[in-house]
């Protein structure tokens, strides 16, 4: 079986407070972003993981597609499986790419081995493996509060907005962009904010990540004053960075801008 684990944007992200746990609370809306990687599974006599595409730093042991499947073995009678993922989506970007493919993978050996489990029970077994995973479970518009892995439905009118985003190459540690934010209560209720017209965004839905983030890493400050000088009506970091968006509507596709290398530039739409 060959699924396409997507990414993710964060419309807005409040971090709000520090939990017993150590984890901060946060409000934020996520929205699927299709940019994909490709993940195949198949039965198999043992069990491997082969990887194609961006390098991935760490050992293909510690990968979460593997943990994913180390993780339903321990509860399921499991046979062997031979995973295979292609990795697009940048890494250390805010975009949840590493999460989609944890969820992806428990989806995909849900199917492939027939458990039925129902997307409820994926969910308590993705967030056991990241705060941003039991998202990409449903993968459908949300505003996510606590640790960003509680969800209430939301419905935004987004559809086929042009959309640009742009990497630039560095990988942000999400436990490191969290340590320097400090919690405060959120500016805004993203959920009426985000029913306003587009143009309004940029003056209710922040990132709390921007602002802390921005003064030790200013290329992403000049990201953002780039798409809004091509005539973004909104831009923002997304998640923990790196990657900024432009948001284009009205546009077929968003304007050509020339970055330097080694940026990874996505056009598309919502
Ligand atoms: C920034 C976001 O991408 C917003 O969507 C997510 O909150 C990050 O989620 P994630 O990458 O799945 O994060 P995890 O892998 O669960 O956690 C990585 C590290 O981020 C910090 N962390 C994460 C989520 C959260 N609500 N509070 C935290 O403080 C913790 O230090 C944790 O050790
Ligand atoms: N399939 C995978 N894809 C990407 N990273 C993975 C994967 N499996 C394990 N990892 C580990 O997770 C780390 C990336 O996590 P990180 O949270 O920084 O980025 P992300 O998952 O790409 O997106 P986000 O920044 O939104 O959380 C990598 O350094 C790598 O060690």
């Amino acid at each position: 079986m060959l699924v396409f684990p997507n990414a993710k944007l964060n419309l807005g992200l409040y971090v709000t407070g520090l939990r017993p746990d150590g984890f901060r609370n946060l409000e934020s809306v996520f929205v699927p972003l299709p940019w994909s990687d490709a993940l195949e599974a198949l039965p198999a006599s043992a069990t491997t993981l082969t990887l194609t595409g961006i390098p991935i730093p760490g050992e293909p042991a510690t990968n979460l597609c593997l943990r994913a499947y180390e993780l339903l073995k321990a509860d399921f009678d499991l046979p062997p499986v031979q995973l295979h993922l292609h990795k697009v989506v940048p890494i250390g970007a805010g975009l949840g790419g590493g999460s989609g493919d944890a969820a992806f993978a428990l989806r995909v050996l849900n199917d492939l081995f027939g458990l039925g489990l129902p997307a409820e029970t994926l969910e308590s077994y993705a967030r056991r493996l990241g705060a941003d995973c039991a998202f990409f479970i449903q993968n459908k518009p949300v505003f996510a509060f606590e640790k960003g892995d509680v969800f209430e439905a939301i419905s935004l009118n987004l559809g086929g907005i042009a959309c640009k985003v742009v990497y630039p190459g560095l990988h942000i540690s999400t436990a490191e962009a969290y340590a320097r934010v400090t919690p405060r209560p959120p500016r805004h209720d993203l959920r009426t904010a985000l029913q306003q017209p587009l143009e309004t965004w940029r003056h209710t839905v922040g990132n709390d990540f921007e602002e802390a983030l921005t003064p030790h890493y200013p290329v992403l400050g000049d990201i953002k004053q780039a798409l809004y000088a091509a005539g973004a009506a909104y831009a923002s970091l997304s998640g923990s960075g790196s990657a900024v968006y432009g948001l284009f509507p009205g546009a077929a596709v968003a304007p050509q801008i020339s970055f330097p290398a080694p940026y990874t530039v996505w056009d598309g739409r919502l």
